[in-house]
């Protein structure tokens, strides 16, 4: 069911409707789940996944050596990088000149990846690489349950068509901690920083959580940002560009940015679920049928997208590059008006 999230306003009306969080049960019963999680991924792109049977160690593990590497001197942390794209960053975000206010590490989510980088990144870099796979392991599980429940809510024919693309040995997955500092000048009253700029996620779907400190806020429909409360137990769940084309935009990819705080340092893990290089995105067959439902968007692998991606600003607008037919005006508004 889609219920407001405990801190949000009760549902009334459809104004106080689009301030809530939805959220999702994942032991409801399964029919009406997936109808939920379509209903969710439709209305708001956007979503909070609850009794996800994550064990809390695994996730606990995560933080702890989030947080001891975080904690390290800069020169030790700036041994794992330049984040090129893999690897410890600072203030820099990808190769564009886009900055925010906070350190990270990125990794490939493949395991023989995680296990070469980490040597760059830890002292114990065995313990470190078995508790990333780990946590890899957990959180792929969760993307495809949730992936498979798209499929079904859609009544798409080939029930693991998404989840498949996910576990492929292939599969470009990358996972984020991104490490929001305080600030360290003092402003009277409130006066918080962009720690990570507006955007989209260019991927399939993301699942992240965070340490109990706030930050990431959701851009709606209705053109407003709404903060969303942290919620270190749990998992919050992003449509992502490429869900956008396989739906044929019945689904849209969520903004978000996230806020540093004043006085607490927050941390995030994100899981990025992406297809194979190689893989061609287009719209499912039963997103263009009848056929008078034609595709809005041309066929690309996920590799074109990368490049497409890489090449342009954050807050840029990729999906308009791959529209089926392209509008002049769009071409030249794909720089977007969310940079912040
Ligand atoms: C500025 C950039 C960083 C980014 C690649 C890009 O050129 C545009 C998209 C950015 C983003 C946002 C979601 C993920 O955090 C990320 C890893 C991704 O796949 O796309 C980042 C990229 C990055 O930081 O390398
Ligand atoms: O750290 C966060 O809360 C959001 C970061 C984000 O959106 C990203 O890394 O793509
Ligand atoms: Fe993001």
């Amino acid at each position: 069911m889609v219920v407001p999230s405990p801190t949000s306003s009760k549902i009334t009306s459809n104004k106080t409707r689009a301030m809530g969080i939805p959220t999702i049960d994942l032991s409801m019963e399964r029919s009406q789940l997936s109808q939920t999680v379509v209903k969710a991924c439709e209305e708001y792109g956007f979503f909070r996944v609850v009794n996800h049977n994550v064990p809390k160690e695994v996730i606990a593990r995560l933080e702890e050596e989030g947080a001891e590497f975080f904690s390290k001197p800069s020169h030790e942390k700036r041994r794992a990088g330049p984040a090129s794209p893999f690897g410890y960053g600072f203030t820099n975000i990808g190769p564009n000149g886009d900055i925010g206010d906070l350190e990270y590490l990125l990794l490939h989510a493949n395991p023989l990846s995680i296990a070469q980088i980490s040597k760059t990144i830890a002292n114990d870099s065995t313990k470190f690489s078995t508790v990333v796979k780990e946590y890899v392991e957990v959180v792929k599980e969760v993307t495809c349950e949730i992936l498979d429940l798209v499929v079904e809510g859609l009544g798409v024919a080939d029930k693991s068509g998404l989840s498949r693309l996910i576990r492929d040995f292939d599969s470009d997955s990358v996972l984020r901690m991104n490490h929001y500092p305080p600030l360290k000048v003092k402003w009277k009253g409130n006066k918080n920083s962009i720690g990570f700029g507006a955007h989209s996620d260019p991927q399939m779907l993301t699942i992240m959580r965070s340490n109990d400190v706030g930050g990431l806020q959701i851009y709606t429909r209705e053109g407003l940002w709404l903060p969303v409360p942290p919620d270190p137990t749990n998992f919050f769940v992003m449509v992502g560009d490429v869900l956008q084309v396989m739906t044929n935009g019945k689904f849209m990819s969520v903004r978000h940015r996230a806020l540093t705080n004043t006085s607490e340092a927050r941390m995030s893990m994100i899981y990025f679920a992406a297809p194979p290089l190689d893989w061609w995105i287009a719209p499912l067959p039963e997103m263009v049928s009848p056929p008078e439902n034609e595709s809005v968007y041309k066929a690309f692998t996920w590799a074109q997208y990368k490049e497409a991606t890489y090449s342009l600003r954050l807050g840029d607008s990729r999906l308009d590059l791959f529209r089926a037919q392209i509008d002049t005006h769009l071409l030249s508004s794909s720089q977007s008006q969310f940079q912040c």
